[in-house]
């Protein structure tokens, strides 16, 4: 078996009803890799329901099956509405939130419980990569926040440096190169599937550029953001992850 090919995006807070339209767009497409969108949560029932082929998932679960827990969402519920995806650790939510690798996986575990695939985000932020210290960081969250259980087949490893979300900047392509074998190296060296877990580049990935990120070896997909809302900009990018 080799990874799975994932093209994810993650709408974020942004999109509205009217964005339905989008995802028939991307449907009609009709792409041979797997193609997700991640809107806000609000909108998953009203997507899941007109996605057609595109899976849906969210962004964000809660580490506990149920209780009182006021505003959060179970991964339980996510996957009963029909999700099959949620987003945890995203960098946003670390820096906002104030998650930790335990919290992020405690939430990794529920969506394993729930059914869901768990896309676990990790990312070094620009002052950690100024200071060299990129690969021991991402080493350390991949350590701690994929937990006991993760597989290929409920696990995606999303790399999204925070310096290059939402800021048009990519790292190099050996930098990409470097990162990505290092956490196929770990995925291997703990779990028995590891060389078949899908591993995600994010950040300032656009139709320009997904080419060629997508040509660098262990890179198995991309989680877009900004690119991912319209469909003009998403189906390239799927095409291109198609061709690759
Ligand atoms: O954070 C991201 C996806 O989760 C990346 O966002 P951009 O593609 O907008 O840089």
């Amino acid at each position: 078996m080799a990874p799975r090919k994932l093209a994810a995006g993650n709408w974020k807070m942004n999109g509205d009803l009217a964005a339905l339209d989008q995802i028939a767009m991307i449907g009609d497409a009709g792409a041979s890799c797997d193609v997700l969108i991640c809107p806000p949560a609000p909108l998953l029932v009203p997507m899941i329901a007109g996605a057609g082929p595109v899976k849906i998932g969210a962004q964000d679960c809660h580490a506990e099956d149920a209780g009182a827990h006021t505003g959060d969402i179970s991964a339980v519920l996510l996957r009963d509405l029909g999700a099959s995806h949620v987003i945890v650790g995203h960098s946003e939510r670390r820096a906002d939130h104030a998650e930790t690798d335990a919290m992020v996986c405690a939430k990794a575990a529920a969506a394993h419980r729930a059914g869901l695939v768990a896309i676990i985000c990790l990312g070094e932020t620009e002052a950690e990569r100024d200071d060299g210290r990129t690969l021991d960081v991402i080493a350390t969250q991949l350590a701690g926040s994929l937990p006991e259980g993760a597989t290929a087949a409920n696990s995606v490893i999303a790399y999204e440096p925070v310096w290059a979300i939402g800021t048009g900047r990519t790292p190099s392509l050996d930098q990409i190169a470097e990162v990505h074998a290092l956490l196929r190296d770990r995925l291997v060296a703990r779990l028995a599937d590891g060389a078949d877990v899908a591993l995600l580049y994010g950040g300032s990935v656009k139709p320009g550029n997904a080419t060629e990120i997508f040509a660098v070896p262990h890179v198995d997909g991309a989680l877009v953001g900004g690119a991912s809302l319209k469909a003009a900009d998403f189906i390239p990018i799927i095409a291109a992850l198609d061709a690759a």
